[in-house]
């Protein structure tokens, strides 16, 4: 596999990946290096003909993989495994460069997460069991079967681009669908590199369809077309009732993974030592350009300063540099727009009389000349907010925090519910019941205490309120993937 390495002129061209072959789009998009603000590279700009190209090929090659076994698809989905993982390097640096996230995070994280996407469902598409029951007395047996759906239609956002697609993708090929997948159109490469390592793996033509392209074009042409049954989506939430929208006259099937204003919850019993720099990093890990980045820090008042004052100084310490840079923590923001986004909040919470502590408007940015122009800015504290301000509610999606001291635990909690979303929290205290209850009265689909993105792949993964619908994980795609229908055998 070769792409344009930094600093190379040639732009690369993508194609849209269908029936097993590249294909040539009539027109095309700009895709930014981030790290620059140059274009390097041009993005497919499909539309309605290239998905009804691709729901023909995936209805085509449905009957062929949805009849293999499960060990079949297993071994495909395996070799695929090792190809991504022998392409490592190569696809973390395409990344890296696509994205703007550090090449350590795309080496340590992005890539191995997708290689261990592939690994996971091919051993537990092997597990699943389905239900029996008798009734002896009308000598009845009644039990389930599982069948894929059919066509799916994978959207994936730009944060976590190869992570996140594998993530559906797997699980959906591996209960016997064929898929059409539509990445963000800000981040295509690293779904377009897999799509050359396709056929080696041994997966059919038609069972893997990749079409890049927009949103409002291409996105709203697979969810809308009445041959995709079902959609999985991650992203933002008014994109999400986008979907809800076109899909409703279909009935479609939808898992929708969106948003969220995480909570961190720091009891005064709260190991600082660990609570500091691993807040550090759930805030700012991956630009915060991550669902389960905490934004809202709560410490009780006992600690607030002691917490604030060494939670300062470790921001300070979290380098923003070129993604290249080893030493980097953090690299540039996916794009303009969404820097300027970002900066907007920064502005508002200045107007309404908040403080910032550090970061943007504050401290100053370091970086290369060339690199000016790209998208960076630095992890950004603030303090003296209300919980009222649009900073402590919306979904910023960028290197951005807030700290607020609280008292009790009831308060706490209640405050912590108090946004429209209910993903992800964390909650610090060395007193186990507290741990407990607190976790249980959160409104949040997934809480970690004394720690953050500890992930167990087979458990539900998803969000409450208007954080999502459904779940991921090893049973709950499982049944996402696959319709169930209940048998009854009279004897
Ligand atoms: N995982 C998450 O929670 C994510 C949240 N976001 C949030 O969303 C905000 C905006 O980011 P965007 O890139 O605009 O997110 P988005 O929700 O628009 O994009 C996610 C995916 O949906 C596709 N899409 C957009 N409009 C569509 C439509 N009408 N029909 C079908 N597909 C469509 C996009 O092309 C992309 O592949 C961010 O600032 C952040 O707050 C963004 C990305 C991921
Ligand atoms: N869905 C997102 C992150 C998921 C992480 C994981 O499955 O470990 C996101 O940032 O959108």
């Amino acid at each position: 596999m070769s792409f344009p390495m930094a600093g190379t002129r040639a732009l690369l061209m993508l194609e849209n990946f269908i029936d097993g072959k590249f294909l040539p789009c009539s027109s095309y998009l700009d895709s930014y290096d981030p790290s620059t603000g140059e274009v390097y590279c041009r993005v497919p700009n499909s539309g309605k003909e290239e998905i009804e190209a691709a729901v023909e090929a995936a209805r085509a090659a449905f009957p062929g993989w949805s009849s293999r076994s499960p060990q079949e698809r297993s071994q495909v989905l395996q070799r695929l495994a090792d190809l991504l993982e022998q392409s490592l390097e190569e696809l973390a640096q395409a990344e890296s460069r696509d994205q703007g996230k550090t090449l350590t995070l795309a080496r340590t994280m992005d890539i191995p997460r997708s290689v261990q996407n592939f690994r996971f469902f091919a051993s537990s598409i092997l597990h699943h069991t389905s239900e029996c029951t008798q009734m002896d007395h009308l000598g009845c047996l009644h039990y389930t079967v599982r069948t894929p759906v059919g066509i799916a239609g994978l959207i994936s956002p730009w944060n976590l681009p190869l992570y996140l697609l594998t993530w559906k993708l797997a699980p959906a090929i591996a209960a016997g669908n064929t898929v059409i997948a539509k990445p963000s159109e800000l981040t295509s490469v690293t779904a377009w590199m897999m799509c050359k390592l396709l056929e080696k793996a041994g997966v059919p033509p038609g069972v893997v369809n990749i079409v890049f392209g927009t949103g409002p074009r291409v996105g709203e042409a697979l969810v809308s077309h009445p041959e995709v049954p079902l959609i999985s989506f991650t992203g933002s939430q008014p994109t999400a009732e986008r979907i809800t929208q076109l899909s409703a006259p279909h009935c479609k099937k939808l898992s929708l993974e969106l948003g969220g204003k995480n909570p961190a919850i720091i009891f005064e019993d709260a190991n600082l030592e660990e609570c500091v720099p691993t807040t550090v990093r759930s805030s700012f890990a991956n630009q915060g350009e991550i669902c389960l980045c905490t934004s809202r820090i709560f410490v009780q008042k006992s600690i607030y300063s002691e917490f604030l004052k060494r939670f300062v100084e470790a921001t300070r310490m979290w380098k923003v540099g070129i993604p290249s840079d080893p030493s980097a923590d953090m690299g540039a923001l996916i794009s303009k727009a969404h820097l300027e986004k970002v900066r907007s909040y920064i502005k508002k919470a200045r107007m309404e009389g908040a403080q910032i502590l550090c970061g943007e408007g504050v401290d100053k940015l370091n970086l290369p000349l060339r690199n000016r122009a790209g998208y960076f800015m630095l992890p950004t504290v603030i303090t003296d907010i209300k919980d009222e301000s649009c900073c402590m509610k919306e979904e910023i999606f960028g290197p951005v925090t807030c700290v607020v001291p609280f008292d009790s635990e009831e308060e706490v909690i209640q405050r912590a519910n108090s946004v429209k979303y209910g993903l992800a929290a964390t909650v610090w205290s060395g007193n186990v019941g507290r741990v407990h209850r607190v976790a249980k009265k959160l409104q949040s689909g997934l809480v970690w205490t004394n720690c953050w993105l500890i992930r167990e792949l087979n458990l539900p993964f998803g969000g409450m309120k208007s954080s999502g619908v459904g779940r991921e994980g090893a049973k709950d795609s499982y049944e996402f993937f696959t319709e169930i229908k209940t048998i009854t055998i009279k004897h």
